[in-house]
């Protein structure tokens, strides 16, 4: 059993309530499940198969799940980035091997699932892009009407793209994606249509199997995860699970959260750099990682909680930094990740080389979502296809060139 309960206040609610934040004091909520009432073990659980569903009795959800088939993405090796940096154990978990080609496949499983559960008969959201996507395609799989906000001229061409196809209704706000989830936080509450940003706490239940999955696939706890931060949902939703193996005894250490954020847009480093009590917007955020273009994210408590209460810390990265980590990522690993997710990756480039990390940590970072995410920034960093008349003499001259 569970039920809701705010961060900061402690109020306690009963989980059919539609809420996003603490009645009482505004602040975020969470769900509380009674971790003692729980009886399941870690051999139950590896006798199935790996994916969010896996670890079932930790999620609110009771009915037959709205699943595409979530989780189980690969945790690989980065033996060549690696060794660059002087880092025998460096993962990447790859999220963007999800159905619609993100982590928010995660969270959308459970939160499309609860909407059904709690009787809510439309979802929407404001988003970068990848929530919308993943959105879209679980309401098209739940048969329920979605709605997205978007800003405007500011998502990825392949995020549009899979908002349109899976039937959302798609809207472009001439602003940026804050005023967007101000604007649909509104409207939910206003027109009784069931919010699935990360500001709803059933979503970042899902995400949190992304922890179990790592230390499952890794075989022990890593001494550091690492993610991309925009929204902060995500290391929250982490944070959360890893704490709830560790009251379970399935585990006995949690590793040292660390988010990174795009240089134009970095509170939450703000705040942790400088000790500060809570995160300041920044209003005019900007990165070409436009799904981290987030200035004032909205689980900002929660990202804080989660690195001090860990040791971890925060870091940020230029647009530059980002663009050639993906670029690394690609070419000399194989691993096609949308920018925004190869920040997580730069910023232990940039951690390692200001030495503020040690080189035997076991370090696993989420690469949160697909190279053909954002197909247009691909393009512009690469040569283009070299194009030749149809002759045998022309193909050899280009081959011979190449190596
Ligand atoms: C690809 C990608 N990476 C990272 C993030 C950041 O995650 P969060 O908002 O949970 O911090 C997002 C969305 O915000 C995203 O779409
Ligand atoms: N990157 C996100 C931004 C919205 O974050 P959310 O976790 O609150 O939905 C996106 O893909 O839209």
């Amino acid at each position: 059993m569970y039920r809701l309960s705010c961060i900061h206040c402690g109020a306690e609610y009963a989980p059919g309530e539609i809420i996003y934040t603490c009645p009482k004091c505004g602040h975020l909520l969470t769900v509380d499940h009674d971790l003692d009432a729980i009886s399941v073990t870690r051999e139950d659980w590896n006798r199935r198969p790996i994916s969010v569903w896996r670890y079932r009795e930790l999620l609110p959800v009771t009915i037959p799940p709205v699943t595409l088939q979530e989780g189980g993405t690969p945790l690989y090796h980065l033996e060549r980035i690696g060794r660059e940096l002087g880092l025998p154990h460096l993962y990447a978990k790859h999220e963007g091997m999800n159905p619609t080609g993100s982590f928010k496949d995660r969270g959308m499983t459970v939160g499309v699932s609860m909407a059904i559960q709690l009787g809510m008969k439309s979802v929407a959201c404001a988003s970068t892009g990848n929530t919308s996507a993943s959105l879209a395609a679980y309401a098209a799989k739940a048969g329920i009407p979605a709605i997205v906000l978007l800003p405007a001229g500011k998502v990825a061409l392949g995020k549009v793209a899979q908002a349109l196809m899976h039937g959302a209704r798609v809207i472009a706000i001439r602003d940026n994606f804050d005023v967007a989830l101000a604007m649909v936080r509104n409207l939910c509450i206003e027109q009784g249509i069931y919010l699935l940003n990360s500001v709803n706490p059933y979503r970042l239940e899902g995400q949190k199997t992304i922890g179990f999955e790592a230390i499952d696939q890794l075989g022990e706890v890593p001494d550091r995860m690492v993610l991309p931060v925009g929204n902060a949902g995500n290391i929250s939703a982490v944070y959360k699970g890893l704490r709830e193996l560790e009251h379970l005894g399935f585990i006995d250490r949690l590793p040292m959260m660390t988010g990174i954020q795009a240089a134009g847009s970095q509170p939450v480093v703000e705040a942790i750099s400088g000790g500060l009590p809570e995160v300041r917007p920044e209003m005019h955020p900007e990165t070409v990682a436009t799904a981290i273009r987030i200035g004032a994210p909205v689980n900002g408590e929660k990202a804080l909680i989660a690195i001090r209460e860990t040791g971890g810390t925060a870091g940020s990265v230029t647009d530059e930094e980002i663009l050639s980590m993906q670029r690394e990522l690609a070419q000399k690993e194989g691993i096609g990740v949308e920018p925004a997710s190869a920040a997580s990756v730069a910023g232990i480039k940039k951690l390692i080389e200001e030495g503020a990390i040690d080189r035997d940590e076991r370090i696993v970072c989420v690469v949160t979502g697909h190279l053909l995410k954002d197909p247009e920034t691909v393009i512009k960093q690469c040569p283009s296809p070299v194009e030749i008349d149809a002759t045998e003499q022309a193909l050899l001259s280009v081959v011979r060139s190449s190596f």
